[in-house]
């Protein structure tokens, strides 16, 4: 088939690569010159493992070509997607002006009839929004489906690739048998397409990201109980995630959720919940308990340092909101390097993938080292991301490199009786 991408961010990107993988011609439209040039030039734009392959293979086979026209790059395709930012505006409800601007401009140059896909989050209604854009100025015959996105950075290919499942909103019957046959590879058995009316697929994506995150806080506030009680969350956490009507996944506390999709998504289905007049009571404490918890670790960091941090020096591991990535929006670890710097702290910083994106953040506001580095004359460390790299360290240089063996791990990475039988001060979220 052919396929037109618009918006080559982490979403376009990953989408329009992998459906060249399995054998569709795909134009990647966007409106960042720099961007389309580097990706023509064969320059990957995101770090996602996994992808650089693909991307490359279909680059060089012709499936795959990036432009910034977007009349060149639509005009031939059948399924035209939309992977545009949809960020929270001042009141937190999604803005709709990137989807609805390149709406608009479809709609002054199509010529046949297209299915133009949401793909990026969206609330519920702008599948009818597009619709209404399109059709202002193309009279022609049309369907506009929503097709949430559920890929998760880090793993985004297997996402992708191996879906739990696709979630189609139309109840065009053309629509639905190209979206049929667009996904037929990537389906195995048992992890169907739901075919599903617009408004409901655009409010399943909403429900999933709320859903996760709600379980996020809710083991956040086990694990304040567990400190407060003497219990132990890990404990806690298996004992409940082995009742499969529970499940494993997304029940691991730490210093909050981030990232461009959980803050963001949240925010705005509880505004639209609002402007339905209806107040979405757990949405609201989701949010509460995240802010609390990405400054857990402070009033702990505090406590030893006997109330103040003025003139210590702190080294902090992980910066990304995640492990394998280098996207660091919303990453709870800024929370804190903004609080240390705030209680007169100085910061040395280390991420195995986003330095460069703290960098243009923090600029020379803290110092940035390799791992072992980062420790040299530390007061204490600090971790804030869980990186496979940062779970089995060298301890022994660690404690050569610290001037305290102590460390405030916001990730429960080590076993807390081995690190105090080793001679650490160690404090984690929700273990005694
Ligand atoms: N990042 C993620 O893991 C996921 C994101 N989503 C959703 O997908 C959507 C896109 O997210 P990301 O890919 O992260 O955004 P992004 O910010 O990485 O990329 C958006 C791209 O659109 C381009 N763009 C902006 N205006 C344009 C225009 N008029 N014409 C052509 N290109 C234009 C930008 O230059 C940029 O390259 C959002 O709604 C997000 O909530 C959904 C699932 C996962
Ligand atoms: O809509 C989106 O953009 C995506 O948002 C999330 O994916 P992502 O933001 O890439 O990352 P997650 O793996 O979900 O992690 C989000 C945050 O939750 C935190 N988290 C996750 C799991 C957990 O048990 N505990 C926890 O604190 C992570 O540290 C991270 O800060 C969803 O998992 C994807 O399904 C969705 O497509």
């Amino acid at each position: 088939m052919r396929i037109a991408v618009i918006g080559t961010g982490y979403v376009g990107l990953v989408t329009g690569t992998c459906f060249a993988e399995t054998g569709n011609y795909v134009t990647c439209v966007d409106i960042d010159t720099q961007k389309v040039n580097k990706l023509s030039a064969g320059e990957i734009t995101i770090f996602e493992p996994g992808l650089e392959k693909l991307f490359e293979r279909n680059l060089k086979d012709g499936r795959l070509t990036f432009t910034t026209d977007i009349e060149a790059g639509v005009h031939d395709a059948e399924i035209i997607f939309l992977a545009l930012p949809t960020p929270p505006g001042e009141d937190g409800s999604a803005d709709l002006s990137y989807v609805l601007g390149v709406a608009d401009h479809l709609g002054r140059i199509m010529k046949e009839y297209k299915v133009i896909v949401d793909k990026s989050t969206v609330p519920v209604g702008t599948a009818a929004k597009v619709h209404a854009a399109i059709a202002k100025n193309y009279k022609g015959e049309f369907d506009v489906v929503s097709n949430p996105e559920f890929l998760r950075e880090g793993v985004a290919v297997d996402d992708f690739m191996k879906p739990d499942r696709v979630v189609v909103g139309t109840n065009s019957e053309r629509a639905q048998k190209l979206m049929s046959d667009l996904f037929a590879p990537y389906v195995r058995q048992g992890n169907p397409v739901i075919f599903m009316d617009e408004k409901s697929a655009e409010l399943t994506k909403y429900a999933a990201n709320s859903f996760l995150a709600m379980k996020i806080s809710f083991m956040n506030e086990i694990a304040q109980l567990c400190e407060r009680l003497g219990a132990d969350v890990d404990m806690v956490r298996k004992g409940i995630g082995t009742d499969e009507r529970i499940g494993k996944r997304f029940l691991f506390p730490g210093i909050g959720y981030g990232g461009s999709c959980f803050p963001k998504d949240v925010k705005a289905l509880a505004k639209s919940a609002e402007e339905a007049e209806y107040e979405f009571k757990i949405l609201k404490a989701v949010m509460e308990v995240n802010e609390t918890q990405k400054l857990h670790l402070l009033p702990k960091i505090k406590r030893y340092f006997q109330g103040s941090l003025k003139g210590k020096h702190i080294a902090l591991w992980g910066l990304a909101f995640k492990p394998n990535t280098d996207d660091v929006r919303e990453a709870p670890a800024f929370d804190m390097i903004r609080a240390l710097l705030d209680e007169g702290a100085t910061v040395s910083a280390f991420d195995p993938e986003a330095i460069a994106n703290t960098q243009r953040q923090f600029g020379d506001s803290i110092t940035y080292a390799n791992q072992y580095q980062t420790l040299e004359n530390a007061d204490a460390l600090v971790i804030a991301t869980e990186w496979n790299e940062f779970r089995t360290p060298d301890f022994e240089k660690i404690s050569a490199a610290l001037k305290n063996k102590v460390i405030f791990d916001g990730r429960n990475l080590f076993d807390a009786v081995t690190m105090r039988e080793m001679g650490y001060h160690y404090e984690s979220v929700g273990r005694p």
